[in-house]
């Protein structure tokens, strides 16, 4: 498994070892230990998601506020989507960047974005299956959302119209009127 630091320093890209042969390919997609060793400590996760959405479609950019912070662990296992993630931590050197990569089926890149981030991507293929660990449980009520467009944080997506929200991601906050971290 191949660490790669970002411009965030606690948000990781994760490549892992393929064996690839006549039949295809096999990865382990998740390992405790390595992961713990690669993060520099103890990541507990407790629930998987598994979405598909269609291309264009852009989901996010989402967390869940205390007392139940989301750590995720993401990757694409079908087509390839633009990820992003956000720091949210208002006492972070960092706060209000962002960091986006390409993670698809091909490339077999997982981001690890830690609690204290926002998280959303865009789907760039005609489909995309996006499979995710978190390390805290779904708390509706602790849901919060943020605009995938927020000039503050001045993402660039590389798409070329408007992407297809939920109605929930039409109505997002703007970053400086959202709750997030210390
Ligand atoms: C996120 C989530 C949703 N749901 C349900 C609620 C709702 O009826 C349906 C769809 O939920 P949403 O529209 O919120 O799904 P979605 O817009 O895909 O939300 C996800 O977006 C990405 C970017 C993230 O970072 C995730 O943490 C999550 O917020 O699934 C669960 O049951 N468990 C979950 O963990």
């Amino acid at each position: 498994m191949n660490v790669i630091d970002t411009a965030i320093p606690d948000v990781k890209i994760i490549e892992p070892r393929v064996f690839g042969d006549e039949r295809g390919f096999f990865f382990e997609s998740f390992n405790q230990d390595q992961f713990n060793q690669a993060i520099g400590h103890q990541v507990t996760f407790v629930q998987d998601n598994h979405s598909r959405s269609s291309k264009s479609v852009l989901r996010g950019l989402h967390y869940q506020i205390s007392p139940a912070p989301q750590g995720k662990l993401v990757r694409c296992t079908f087509g390839e989507v633009f990820d992003v993630a956000v720091d949210i931590r208002k006492s972070s050197p960092t706060y209000a960047q962002y960091v986006g990569v390409l993670l698809s089926a091909s490339n077999k890149k997982q981001l690890w974005i830690p609690q204290g981030f926002a998280h959303g991507f865009v789907v760039l293929s005609e489909f995309a299956e996006f499979l995710y660990k978190t390390t805290q449980f779904y708390r509706p009520e602790l849901e919060r959302a943020i605009r995938w467009d927020d000039p503050h944080i001045n993402i660039s997506w590389p798409i070329s119209a408007p992407p297809l929200l939920s109605k929930k991601d039409s109505s997002a906050s703007l970053l400086q009127d959202a709750e997030v971290f210390d």
